[in-house]
């Protein structure tokens, strides 16, 4: 039976089996009104609560993957009995798509487009693709995961073609609790260090640091943009604060709102700020159109929005990063650093390579201090 998991600080998803699987795009509101539909079949079929799970893509044109369930739980994640993570077949081969040189060539780039144009900001990316020596395991690597990231928003998700989206995300998109709204942006970024006063002395430098505070300001202004006019009070902190996961540092500034209308759902106010600076750039449709010109690979799933949601409108959408597309014996994984006019390409890779080493660690390899690792097998580099 298929099933999919969302486990959150606040409240955790387990979903079983599959009632109805929903690909509509989220592109101009398709998306709410086909998952409303599939509320009422969910009803009249016996389902008494239904609820969608899964994930939509980066580019919301693109198809959806919602599932709604023929059975969920929502519980604590703390009463979450995880299975012991087990081991994953070593690791074969890892292939950075670009390479090291193209994609700092791609953050020259980008700095060089904001000389000609309003951009300001712009996330880019890249894939590692990973061969392990046998097929992957899903739930080991969710399990894996869980046991290495307590905090987060942890993810496993069963895709229409058989793959599934497996991660650990730091960042909260949209929370939404009766008319009570919840977002928590990161932006600007620092690796972990491994010992107390490095690491404490990291996150320090990395609150002190104007290149960073400036590129984690474009994500706040937009959301305090887009939602300031939806809510009768809206929290934006000033200043940003320090989040960690196990690999990073983050600036994170956590903003709290009361919606004018409460019918808005989870969903709606999620696409309505998605995607944020944090994952494509400032302004939206021009760094979108630069980074669709830098990249050299689709997203995909990855920078969209993770979550679940309610036939009352509640829910909670992650943004899906630090995360993995497994099918089979590859494992896709996803890393993007926002480039702002005064980042350096040498740096802005390094930090590509830190966000990787959350599932890099959870597959059993050690994410070396700049270089790819190079557990077991080979690394290649595409140009
Ligand atoms: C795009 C990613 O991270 C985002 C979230 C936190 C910090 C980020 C940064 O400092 O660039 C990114 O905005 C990623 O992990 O792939």
């Amino acid at each position: 039976m298929a099933s999919s998991l969302f486990l959150s600080p606040h409240k955790s998803v387990r979903a079983d089996g599959i009632f109805e699987r929903i690909g509509t795009p989220a592109l101009g509101g398709h998306l709410q009104r086909a998952l409303a539909q599939a509320f009422e079949r969910a009803r009249a079929a016996g389902i008494a609560d239904p609820i969608a799970i899964g994930a939509i893509p980066f580019d919301i044109a693109q198809p959806s993957e919602l599932v709604v369930p023929l059975a969920s739980d929502i519980f604590e994640r703390a009463a979450h009995t995880r299975p012991g993570p087990g081991t994953m077949p070593p690791i074969l081969s890892s292939t950075s798509i670009p390479g090291e040189d193209r994609f700092k060539q791609g953050v020259r780039q980008a700095i060089a487009n904001f000389g000609l144009s309003d951009i300001r900001k712009a996330v880019l990316s890249r894939v590692l693709e990973v061969e392990l020596a046998g097929d992957a395991d899903a739930g080991e690597l969710f399990a894996s995961l869980a046991a290495q990231n307590p905090t987060g928003y942890q993810f496993r998700v069963s895709l229409a073609d058989g793959a599934e989206l497996v991660g650990v995300s730091p960042e909260l998109l949209l929370r939404k609790e009766g008319g009570r709204i919840v977002s928590n942006p990161l932006a600007g970024s620092a690796r972990r260090q491994p010992d107390g006063d490095s690491d404490a002395a990291a996150g320090g430098a990395l609150l002190q640091s104007a290149k960073d505070l400036r590129e984690h300001r474009f994500v706040t202004d937009e959301i305090r943009r887009l939602l300031a006019p939806l809510c009768t009070e809206l929290d934006v902190p000033e200043q940003p604060s320090l989040l960690s996961t196990n690999a990073m540092w983050h600036l994170s500034t956590r903003i709290e709102g009361t919606l004018r209308d409460p019918s808005l759902t989870a969903l709606d106010l999620a696409c309505h700020l998605h995607p944020t600076p944090a994952v494509c750039g400032y302004p939206t449709r021009q760094a979108r159109k630069l980074i669709d010109l830098v990249e050299p690979f689709e997203r995909g799933l990855f920078a969209g929005i993770v979550g679940w949601c309610d036939a009352h409108g509640n829910g909670e959408w992650a943004v899906t990063i630090r995360c993995g597309r497994v099918q089979g014996n590859t494992i896709r994984l996803f890393a993007g650093a926002g480039i702002v006019a005064d980042s350096c390409p040498d740096a802005e890779w390094a930090e590509t390579q830190g966000k990787l080493g959350t599932m890099l660690r959870a597959l059993g390899a050690r994410a070396p201090a700049t270089g790819e690792p190079r557990p077991q097998g080979t690394t290649a580099e595409a140009a």
